[in-house]
């Protein structure tokens, strides 16, 4: 076994030994050292930074290949279950088909590309075996079956999967799409994400399985590959891909938004044994998505109603935004993992809390959220204008949906008047927020009124706290938050009184991103904001504050950098994969743009 020192770390260095394998190890997320600068002898002697076995070793930890042993068999070749005899860990052990062979040195330069993408939420590649004309790649065993296990194809007597279970697969599902879309540097465009490639812990922990391995599948690089791919993924691709054109990390929002409507309605993609008009998953659900009064209709009824009202608003417009013909009115996989981030957590009453918009990257997100109860922001200063006439300071929700209408439209044009600036569009869109009328916490609405009209007040508890709101972006050492490896979130609302407060630690990135959303009511005013005050800068001190801090990067050479080592790469067969980090990161999604 050969491993970079540089990327080894305390679990890479003693792997565990399958079912010893401590369960709160196991979902929490130890990032790589981000020591990237790596010593010229070692980048001369480059191997994956995972186990290599001889097919001996996988022979026998399959029983030589058992059919008993095999768990199925995709379009890349078979996958078995073993046991690793030298440690015990049960893995899955994927014998790809020999048609299509890659050269060792190309095979060992995916392989490396593979083994430093690592999350909590993709299955970790554990090690391979290029022996003789054998291909062979040994996975972490996810022992809780595949997604569409527990939601089509279930055993008599299964429990469904409950809503709040179903958004927490989706939220991790999420989470392993935004690393590779938004950690790893360039980004990795997953291609192949359905439900059957989403599998289950015994928790119903989620992990991505599949990802990155097109360039190892029989025929990738050919001309027939691209529409192979298309039978393969089938009602999961995204309209561009079937017009042949480019993918995007938004053709693979779109590919989620699929498993997402899959997970709400409990119906499959596709399904020739529905009637025609039913058959193609995403045809039958667009109507729907364009009457909102329709969306509980939607739910699976194997749910037995057991969710929310706004829960499955809110989840059925994600889904319909992910779902958007034009590649670029999708919102980002970030937001929407932050929206199910909201979906997933449980709450006493079972409404999940409102979402606050300002916490979404891409203005979409936050304006198909604020139509189903999201929390949204208003400036201040336009506040104090509404409230001089109290009528004027209350809409009813139908208004709010025209003005939400009419900002939509103004954010669909800017969309596709600067659609390659969409990073820092992002921040700007945020600044520039259109004022959309404040909508009172569902709580609070219910014991308000029974009339059905939806009123806020601009002095009411919510937009108290929300009338000063800082967000931060901040890169922080991974000295200072090694603790905070896992992406936590907290959120409440709660009386004026309080702060409504969430954050976000993206420590699982390489990049060691961290997002800090804190909305302040008054009470809780920082010292600047006293100060902001007392210099009489009435109008900016009760508006929105944004901000947005870059701090040093230098922590950006991550272990994907290669230095100056690109010729070499070619050279050696570096796979695509295995991409220099370029030290400034502005655009966050500029990518899926060029
Ligand atoms: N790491 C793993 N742990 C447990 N089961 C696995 C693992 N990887 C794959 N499987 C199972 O092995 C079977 C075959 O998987 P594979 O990914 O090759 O095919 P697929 O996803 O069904 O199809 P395709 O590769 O064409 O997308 C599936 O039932 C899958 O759930």
């Amino acid at each position: 076994m050969n491993c970079f020192p540089c990327f080894t770390s305390k679990k890479s260095s003693n792997p565990p030994s399958g079912n010893e394998t401590n369960e709160n190890d196991e979902h929490e997320f130890k990032p790589p050292p981000v020591a990237a600068v790596k010593h010229i002898e070692e980048r001369e002697t480059e191997q994956p930074p995972v186990k290599t076995f001889n097919f001996r070793e996988l022979a026998s930890a399959t029983k030589n290949f058992r059919q008993e042993c095999l768990l199925g068999e995709g379009s890349s070749g078979r996958v078995y279950k073993g046991t690793l005899q030298s440690t015990g860990q049960l893995v899955a052990v994927k014998q790809l088909d020999k048609h299509g062979l890659h050269g060792n040195k190309e095979f060992q330069a995916e392989v490396l590309s593979l083994s430093k993408l690592e999350h909590p939420n993709l299955v970790k590649l554990i090690g391979y075996c290029a022996d003789g004309d054998q291909r062979l790649l040994v996975f972490e065993f996810v022992s809780g079956g595949s997604l569409p296990d527990h939601l089509f194809d279930q055993e008599p007597g299964q429990k469904p999967l409950d809503w709040l279970t179903r958004m927490k697969i989706a939220f991790g599902a999420a989470q392993g799409l935004d690393y590779l879309h938004d950690k790893v540097n360039p980004p990795v465009i997953y291609r192949d994400l359905k439900a059957a490639n989403i599998l289950l812990d015994d928790e119903f922990y989620p992990k991505l399985c599949d990802y990155g391995l097109n360039n190892l599948a029989p025929g990738a690089g050919d001309s027939m590959f691209h529409s192979s791919c298309v039978m393969d993924t089938y009602g999961y691709s995204a309209p561009e891909y079937t017009r042949g054109e480019d993918l995007t990390v938004k053709s693979d929002v779109y590919s989620f938004g699929v498993v997402l409507l899959e997970l709400i309605t409990g119906r499959r993609a596709v399904d020739t044994t529905k009637p025609n008009e039913e058959q193609n998953l995403v045809a039958w659900a667009q109507p729907i998505f364009r009457d909102p009064k329709r969306y509980p209709d939607m739910a699976d009824p194997l749910l037995k109603k057991n969710f929310s009202e706004r829960g499955i608003n809110q989840a059925v417009a994600i889904t319909s935004m992910c779902l958007q013909e034009e590649p670029t009115a999708r919102p980002l996989i970030s937001d929407v993992m932050v929206a199910l981030n909201f979906l997933s957590m449980s709450t006493e009453d079972g409404i999940p809390d409102a979402v606050p918009i300002l916490s979404f990257r891409d203005k979409s997100m936050s304006i198909a959220l604020s139509r189903h109860g999201s929390c949204s922001v208003t400036p201040f200063s336009l506040l104090e204008k509404e409230g001089d006439d109290d009528s004027s300071s209350v809409s009813s929700e139908s208004e709010d949906d025209e003005k939400k209408e009419e900002s939509e439209g103004s954010k669909k044009k800017q969309e596709e008047d600067s659609d390659d600036e969409s990073g820092s569009d992002s921040e700007k869109g945020q600044e520039e927020e259109q004022p959309t009328p404040l909508e009172k916490p569902e709580s609070s609405r219910s014991s308000s009124s029974d009339s059905g009209s939806e009123r806020a007040s601009p002095i009411d508890e919510s937009n108290a706290n929300a009338q000063s709101l800082e967000i931060k972006y901040s890169y922080s050492s991974e000295e200072e938050e090694e603790d905070n490896e896992r992406l936590s979130s907290k959120s409440s609302f709660k009386s004026d009184k309080e702060c409504t407060s969430f954050e976000y630690n993206h420590d699982d990135s390489p990049k060691n991103t961290s997002m800090r959303i804190n909305s302040l009511s008054h009470d809780n005013h920082s010292d600047d904001d006293e100060e902001e005050e007392e210099e009489g800068e009435e109008e900016k001190d009760h508006e929105t504050r944004l901000e947005h801090i870059h701090s040093s990067k230098s922590e950006a050479i991550s272990m994907y950098s290669d230095d100056d080592d690109d010729d070499a790469g070619e050279e050696s067969g570096e796979s695509s994969l295995n991409r220099v980090v370029e030290p400034e990161k502005e655009d966050h999604d500029s990518s899926d743009e060029d």
